[in-house]
């Protein structure tokens, strides 16, 4: 009933072929051999909008990639994350990302201003610091090839661990490290076998899935394990502060300072409970690891394959480092914020988001398409249940909005004028990298940290 239903709105709507009946197109879109292949190939042929066949044949997808009336529906309370039943089984239960309406509401309340622009500025000395220590490393290995990836992966490790919870990374428990790097392994080493495992748990009621938790299988032992190692850090470090704070010494510096604001004894509206504010030890560190990392990684690349723009950035910087008395202002070095916005255009991490509807609802399109059956439409009905991708990396790839050269990488299109100046539909630079809406990243300022890093 419920693959009829969603059948009914969709199945008109143009799209590839799918290989497999068990698959898909899911390992076409999942597993590509380079970035993207074959969704900038599907959108070459199919255009903004297309259809995708999900695993088993059932779960059919679409894409969209339009302009912002479509997104305003699609980032909306109308969509839900596609996984939000598994991730309070990976992460803690009532961690942000887990949670849904007016809870999600009261938890981004609190959370939000704790990584505004403002607030994110405070932690450049850590942003510094790290910078410094990887720079240290790579200059240690200089002559020799170096994998940038794990240097990436703990840079931001210790940058989030100082920034959110006041802990250098040296002091976390080894432990919990190691089951944090397994955790985030899983997420990035996905096989076809996974891809059908969480095709058929996100339609899985939720009791079953909380009893396969405990399966005696390594990846739901490493899910565990790191859960449970979160959980116990975050307790430890809030007891920690709690402690010194009956010293008579308050600190306000960091995420979970502000969070406990133990200075001031008038609770805030929105101020979460110890027992919330631990839960998002966890997500805060896994969220702005690999995302950031991987970022700084495809930045890297992209500088070793324009050797010029390379150069002239390097004078950039080093000119600003030397005018400056402290800290430069990264702001005023043009060549470096062109070059942290392309990165981010070129290469979202996530390439893209996928969301199920909670109610029926219409999505109306920025432009007429024609079914299969020749009919020009300007909406889609959407039925609860339906799964909806935002094609994120597509969008930032449209050559509508980016120019002919969009999957070129070329940062003076933020300097000269030609840059896409539509309305704004993400957090940051008109990019949807950060996702945008309701359940945009929480870490969007992390520009500041990228700017430092670079
Ligand atoms: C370049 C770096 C980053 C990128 C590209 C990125 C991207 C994203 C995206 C696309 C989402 C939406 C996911 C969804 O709803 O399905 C998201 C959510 C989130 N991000 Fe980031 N992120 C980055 C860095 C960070 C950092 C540094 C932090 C925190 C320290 C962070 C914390 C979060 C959290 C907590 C959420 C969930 C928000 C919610 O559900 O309300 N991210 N991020």
């Amino acid at each position: 009933y419920v693959t009829l239903r969603q059948r009914s709105s969709i199945q008109n709507i143009p799209g590839p072929p799918s290989p497999s009946w068990i698959f898909g197109n899911m390992l076409q879109l999942i597993l590509p051999g380079e970035y993207g292949a074959n969704e900038f190939a599907w959108l070459k042929a199919f255009g903004a909008v297309y259809r995708l066949k999900g695993c088993f044949g059932t779960a059919c997808s679409f894409r969209i990639i339009l302009r912002y009336s479509i997104f305003s529906i699609a980032l909306s309370s109308h969509m839900d994350p596609l996984k939000k039943t598994g991730i309070d089984l990976i992460f803690a239960e009532k961690c942000v990302m887990a949670q849904q309406g007016d809870t999600h509401k009261r938890l981004r309340a609190a959370l939000n201003p704790c990584f505004t622009g403002a607030a994110v500025r405070n932690f450049l000395p850590i942003f510094e610091k790290v910078a410094q220590a990887m720079t240290a490393k790579f200059e240690e290995s200089s002559g020799s090839e170096v994998d940038v990836c794990p240097v990436f992966s703990e840079a931001t490790l210790s940058t989030i661990s100082e920034a959110a919870l006041g802990y250098p990374m040296q002091d976390l428990n080894k432990d919990f490290v190691a089951y944090n790097e397994r955790l985030l392994a899983l997420a990035v080493n996905l096989s076809p076998g996974q891809i059908l495992s969480d095709a058929i748990s996100v339609r899985l009621p939720r009791w079953i899935l909380k009893a396969a938790i405990h399966l005696p299988l390594t990846t739901f032992h490493i899910i565990r394990t790191a859960k449970a190692l979160a959980k116990e850090l975050g307790g430890k470090i809030i007891r920690e502060k709690i402690d010194v704070a009956r010293q008579g010494s308050v600190a306000e510096t960091d995420v979970f300072d502000m969070l406990l604001d133990l200075g001031n004894p008038e609770k805030k509206k929105n101020a979460l409970t110890l027992d919330e504010i631990v839960d998002q030890t966890g997500i805060l560190l896994v969220g702005g690891q690999d995302t950031t990392s991987n970022t700084l990684a495809f930045g890297l690349l992209e500088l070793a394959r324009h050797p010029t723009f390379q150069d002239e950035l390097r004078v950039e910087i080093h000119s600003a480092i030397g005018a400056a008395s402290g800290t430069p202002v990264y702001d005023n070095m043009p060549l470096l914020n062109a070059f942290i916005k392309e990165t981010l255009r070129v290469y979202p991490v996530g390439a893209f988001e996928e969301r199920i509807a909670t109610q029926d609802t219409v999505i109306p399109l920025a432009y007429e398409i024609q079914t299969t059956t020749g009919k020009i439409i300007n909406q889609i009905p959407v039925s609860k249940g339906q799964v909806l991708h935002v094609a994120i990396a597509s969008y930032q790839r449209l050559e509508s909005h980016w120019g002919e050269d969009a999957h070129k990488f070329r940062p003076s299109r933020w300097l000269d004028g030609t840059v896409y100046q539509g309305q704004a539909i993400g957090p940051y630079a008109n990019l949807l990298t950060f996702f945008g809406g309701p359940r945009a990243c929480l870490g969007y300022a992390n520009p500041e940290a990228l700017q430092c890093y670079s």
